[in-house]
């Protein structure tokens, strides 16, 4: 199935990382390829329902691991997420950690982010209207709260917040690199999560990530510097324990509950509304109609 227009399919996004390209014990399984003012987005996304609760499912690199970090279309991807209907969004993403006290194998919840990337848009507002939205709570409580309950049902070794460090990549860091993150005092490092939240954000949609460790990055002593084969093997032994966290936490999540996530737009478009351009209100209506008259006289 193609689709263009708004519907909603599915309230839960869930968008998999490195390791988790697609979901076990989805029952009512439907493809959709979704079209965007932005592009495509990574995969067709699988609509299904789990836990009771109707969900989609984007591979972030697309299934059989195809785009690079820098390469992802992050606008589409969250665009078409919003398109069928989502509100809240977990992010499952392989990361390095950057302290002794999160091991490989351990899941963390990180709380906050630094965006190192260099070359990957960063916002749907770069084109006719400005909008400054605000950042400073980056990740959904809620979700997280859900996330945290689940993940210790599931037995997890679960660190509640931290900083996740998102690099360009795809090379991964140097030492001098890895150390100077330390003294930052970052907690987790990867790839994706910028500009990711950030359009999660603009989308108005909740957002938290599932950060599943896999190895120390390159600053440790004593253990070896991350390879990807060792980033897949930790993820291998894992990925049954992040499939059993996104089934037990979807049937808890509630995502039509009032949420300040969902109101990030208001007073946050700063253009004003004569001064729009008529081609970026039709480019970004699915996210600014509850704030701008359109020409179908919405507001
Ligand atoms: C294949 S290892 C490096 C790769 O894994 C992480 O991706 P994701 O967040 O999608 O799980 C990391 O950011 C790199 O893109
Ligand atoms: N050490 C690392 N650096 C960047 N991204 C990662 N993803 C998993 N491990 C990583």
């Amino acid at each position: 199935m193609t689709t263009s227009k708004k519907t909603v399919q599915a309230a839960i996004g869930i968008i998999g990382g490195s390791g988790l390209y697609n979901i076990d014990g989805l029952e009512r399984v439907r493809e959709v390829r979704v079209r965007t003012p932005f592009g495509a987005p990574s995969d067709a996304i699988i609509l299904g329902v789990l836990g009771g609760a109707r969900v989609a499912f984007l591979s972030r690199h697309g299934r059989g691991h195809r785009i690079n970090p820098g390469s992802i279309n992050y606008r589409a991807n969250i665009y078409a997420l919003k398109s069928l209907g989502v509100k809240q969004v977990i992010s499952v993403s392989a990361v390095g950690s950057m302290k002794e006290a999160i091991r490989p194998g351990d899941v963390v919840l990180p709380d906050q982010f630094i965006d190192l990337t260099k070359r990957r848009i960063s916002t749907f507002f770069d084109e006719g209207i400005v909008a400054h939205v605000g950042f400073g709570e980056p990740v959904c409580a809620s979700v997280a709260d859900a996330l945290e309950a689940a993940g210790r049902a599931a037995g997890a070794r679960l660190h509640r917040g931290g900083t996740y460090v998102c690099m360009e990549g795809p090379q991964f860091s140097t030492k001098a690199e890895s150390r100077l993150y330390r003294q930052w005092g970052v907690d987790v490092i990867g790839m994706t999560n910028m500009p990711e939240a950030k359009l999660a954000r603009e989308a108005e949609l909740c957002y938290a990530t599932v950060a599943l460790a896999t190895d120390y990055d390159c600053w440790h002593e004593t253990e070896e510097a991350v390879t990807v084969e060792a980033i897949l093997a930790t993820l291998h032994k894992n990925v049954a324990l992040a499939k059993q966290v996104l089934k037990t936490v979807v049937p808890k999540l509630a995502p039509d509950r009032a949420c300040v996530c969902h109101q990030a737009l208001g007073n946050a478009i700063v253009t004003a509304p004569d001064h729009m351009s008529a081609s970026a209100k039709r480019r970004l209506n699915l996210l600014i109609a509850p704030y701008v008259r359109t020409r179908k006289g919405k507001r």
